[in-house]
């Protein structure tokens, strides 16, 4: 006798979804090419994939061996015109073309373009205050617009777009570097996707990081933006474009951990449910 395979959690085709892969997942063994595998699989089955990729780790190795030191502010990167050089050529030219190479190994399906292309992001710039003082951050961004029309065209024809997080600035005086997870909850929000999947190097949400003995299981855009005063380093902007997400009518938000090979299909294609998931 033989026996069905397990059902889906929700049909595939159809559904529109935001995969986040941090820069972090790339270098982590297979995890590159069962990503890649699986996006294709979601693509066959009828599902609209956007890539939004990071390349946080990657930036920072270009910037040492050019004797600039790599400098974060409450989880975002202090941008420098020289830094921002690094950041475009590093995500558009090395860890984009890269995760394209992938996404085209067996066949015609994926498209690398970044913010910049057709307007896509537009950027005004990030104003971050502590302690009553504003931090100057330099060359980066809050998206204020997506122009989503170029994906829709893509998404429309088969194709899955891969998108950097560099964005035109408001003022149209040049780029601006936006934070990836940030960029790919604006943009779920602008696609109204059914879910924003932020792949990275850890597990979920500590809730008593540095202690990792335990990741928080689920909670709501309220209880995410009450804790966002406690967290650090990368988990702010994370649980940030979560809260975001679902606010702007994302159904859910989830961070999990893209080191596991074939987590794509773990978490969108067999409904395992594993990480952090953040709901309206
Ligand atoms: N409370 C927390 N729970 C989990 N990770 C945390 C927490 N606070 C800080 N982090 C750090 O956030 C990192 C993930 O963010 P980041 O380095 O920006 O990854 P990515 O490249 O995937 O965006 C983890 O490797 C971890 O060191
Ligand atoms: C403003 C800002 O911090 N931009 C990020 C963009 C890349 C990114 O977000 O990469 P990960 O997802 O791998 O962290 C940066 O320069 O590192």
């Amino acid at each position: 006798m033989s026996t069905a395979p397990a059902a889906p959690a929700r049909p595939l085709a159809g559904r529109t979804v935001l995969i986040k892969c941090g820069g972090s997942v790339l270098d982590e063994g297979d995890a590159g090419r069962t990503f890649a595998e699986d996006v294709a699989e979601l693509a066959d089955a009828g599902t609209r994939v956007v890539v939004v990729h990071g390349g946080g780790p990657q930036i920072d190795t270009h910037l040492e061996r050019l004797g600039i030191q790599p400098v974060f502010r409450h989880g975002l990167r202090v941008t420098t015109p020289p830094t921002m050089e690094v950041v475009r050529m590093v995500l558009s030219g090395q860890v984009q073309r890269r995760l394209v190479g992938l996404l085209n190994r067996e066949r015609r399906l994926a498209v690398g373009l970044t913010g910049e292309d057709a307007r896509t992001f537009t950027a005004a710039d990030r104003q971050v205050f502590h302690g009553g003082q504003r931090v100057d951050l330099g060359l980066v961004g809050d998206i204020v617009d997506v122009d989503d029309r170029l994906l829709r065209t893509l998404l429309d024809a088969g194709l899955v777009p891969v998108v950097s997080s560099i964005a035109r600035s408001a003022d149209g005086s040049g780029v601006r570097n936006v934070n990836a997870d940030l960029a790919a909850a604006a943009l779920a929000a602008a696609l109204r996707a059914d879910t924003l999947l932020l792949l990275t190097d850890v597990a979920g949400l500590y809730p008593g990081q540095p202690d990792r003995g335990e990741v928080l299981d689920r909670l709501t855009a309220a209880e995410a933006d009450a804790l966002l005063p406690r967290l650090t380093g990368g988990m702010i902007p994370k649980v940030q474009a979560c809260s975001q997400a679902v606010r702007a009518g994302v159904a859910t938000a989830r961070i999990a951990d893209g080191r596991i090979p074939h987590a794509v299909r773990e978490h969108l294609l067999t409904g395992r449910r594993t990480g952090t998931t953040v709901s309206p």
